[in-house]
């Protein structure tokens, strides 16, 4: 354990990544000269295997970073740069994550790199375990996880974030989000991932209880999606995988469609610098709902100091709750400007999605019913202020149109009054300047609606990652 942490990396991911000539995934076609053929098929790294069959496809990532398959930052380093490469490589559509250990599949985060490490050390680990699921989690390759032994915490982190699981049947292995037990609360995209994997009730009793699952029992709440035979893990996981490969686009669309809200967290509202991203990646939804409880405004930066609610109890609750704090006469949000009470809750909590919509509606911002009078609602960040548009035109276009007004060289709507430059990313919560577009390094008109319709979602959450604020490592 010494010795890994004594070698621990001696430049940061991010540093890492610019040496290599990355290019974007949307840019599958532009290869970069560096990686030969043969570098593709074949490439070894101190903790990570990795051998890509050009005849199917399909690469196999064998984890090997005894004793347990810790993610310290040294892996993790590892383990992204062999996805980005995988990732450009059009060759590979298909990725198995193994282990070459014995019992062990990952150990999960290296619990070494949580003690007595400067705050930028911290801040390099954080951002590289977050840079591991939201490579793994947003790959466009289909992924499989082939859990030949225990899988706890980051381990089972890793595993969800594939498309499917196949673990060994023996009820001495587990796998599980173990976090709360260890004292520590999950980030609210292990949440997420774990919610889409197996469903908001056994995610709850999960994470509040931090527990770990048998093979068997991991496989009856949907944690796994098959047991066989240890032997026959990573055979099954490649028959399997060309099912996965068999089916049209399912790289793209189908993988994505299911993910984006996910992996979107531009919604935070993180700009980066001012908070270490471990410091947010726990605590910005915590906050955000704590803000919003009526009489417990008061934490520190935020304004809220209460600390009577367990971490992992509001954690999985907050979305539920966003909904019940904009019942009227229930809280006052001055933000929406909803003070009266002529609602009962059930009405909003039905309701409530819905208005927020009619809200961004131009030339209907004043809702009388729901005591919202001001200007706030208007769609400033889109521009439009005018009310040449009537309620259910827009009703059903907003969202189009708000997609439409991120691509770039499209941001001229005549028909929406949006004539340019305010088109900033403000909808993902994100307010500087920093997050327009030209920031991500999109300026042009290079890119066809129909690529953008589908990809500006994915570019957004990228915007959204603390401290990495800049699409730099993307050429588009
Ligand atoms: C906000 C999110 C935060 C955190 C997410 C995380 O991932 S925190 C990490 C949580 N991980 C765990 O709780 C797993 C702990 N480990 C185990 O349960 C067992 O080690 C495991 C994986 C089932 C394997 O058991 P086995 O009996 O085969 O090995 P043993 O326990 O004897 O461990 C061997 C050596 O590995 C060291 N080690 C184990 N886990 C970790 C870890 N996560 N990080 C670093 N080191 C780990 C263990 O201390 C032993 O070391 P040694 O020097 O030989 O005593």
């Amino acid at each position: 354990m010494a010795n890994v942490l004594r070698n621990s990396a001696k430049f940061g991911f991010s540093g890492v990544l610019s040496q290599l000539s990355i290019h974007s995934r949307h840019g599958r076609e532009c290869v970069s000269p560096c990686f030969s053929l043969q570098q593709r098929n074949n490439s070894t790294s101190p903790k990570i295997k990795v051998d890509l069959d050009s005849s199917t496809g399909v690469a196999v990532l064998r984890m090997q970073s005894p004793p347990v398959n810790s993610l310290s930052l040294d892996f993790l380093t590892e383990f992204c740069i062999n996805l980005e490469k995988l990732e450009m490589d059009r060759s590979c559509r298909g990725l198995i994550i193994t282990s070459t250990l014995s019992k062990v599949f990952s150990a999960g985060l290296d619990i070494m790199e949580m003690y007595g490490k400067s705050p930028e050390r911290c801040g390099e680990f954080w951002k590289a375990v977050q840079e591991m699921w939201l490579k793994l989690y947003g790959s466009n390759m289909a992924t499989i996880a082939a859990i030949n032994g225990s899988s706890p915490a980051g381990g089972c982190l890793m595993s969800i974030g594939c498309d499917y699981r196949i673990m060994a049947d023996n009820p001495r292995y587990s796998i599980g989000l173990n976090e709360t037990q260890l004292g520590i609360v999950a980030p609210f995209w292990f949440k997420d991932t774990l919610v889409n994997t197996v469903g908001n009730r056994a995610a709850e009793l999960s994470l509040e209880l931090g527990l770990l699952y048998s093979a068997p029992d991991a496989l009856k709440i949907g944690l796994v999606d098959q047991l066989v035979p240890e032997d026959q893990v990573l055979s099954t996981a490649q028959d399997t995988m060309s099912k996965w490969l068999a089916v049209p686009g399912q790289n793209t669309l189908s993988h994505w469609l299911y993910r984006v809200r996910t992996l979107s967290l531009s919604h935070t509202g993180c700009t980066g610098s001012e908070h270490s991203p471990s410091h947010w990646l726990y605590r910005v939804r915590t906050l955000s709902l704590t803000l919003a409880v009526p009489g417990q405004n008061t934490l520190s930066h935020t304004g809220c100091t209460r600390s009577e609610h367990s971490p992992s109890h509001w954690l999985y609750r907050v979305r539920t709750l966003s909904l019940t704090l904009a019942v009227p006469g229930q809280n006052t949000l001055s933000h929406t400007g909803c003070t009266g009470s002529e609602y009962s809750p059930s009405h909003w909590l039905y309701r409530v999605r819905i208005l927020s919509l009619t809200l961004a509606v131009p030339g209907q911002n004043t809702l009388p019913h729901t005591g919202c009078t001001g200007s706030e609602h208007s769609l400033s960040h889109t521009g439009c202020t005018g009310s040449e548009h009537s309620l259910s035109h827009w009703l059903y276009r907003v969202r189009i149109l708000s997609l439409t007004l991120a691509v770039p060289g499209q941001n001229t709507l005549p028909h929406t009054g949006c004539t340019g430059s305010e088109h900033s990313l403000s909808h993902t919560g994100c307010t500087g300047s920093e997050h327009t577009l030209p920031h991500t390094g999109c300026t042009g008109s290079e890119y066809s609606l129909s690529h953008w319709l589908y990809r500006v979602r994915t570019l957004s959450l990228t915007l959204a990652v603390p401290g990495q604020n800049t699409l730099s490592q993307y050429t588009l």
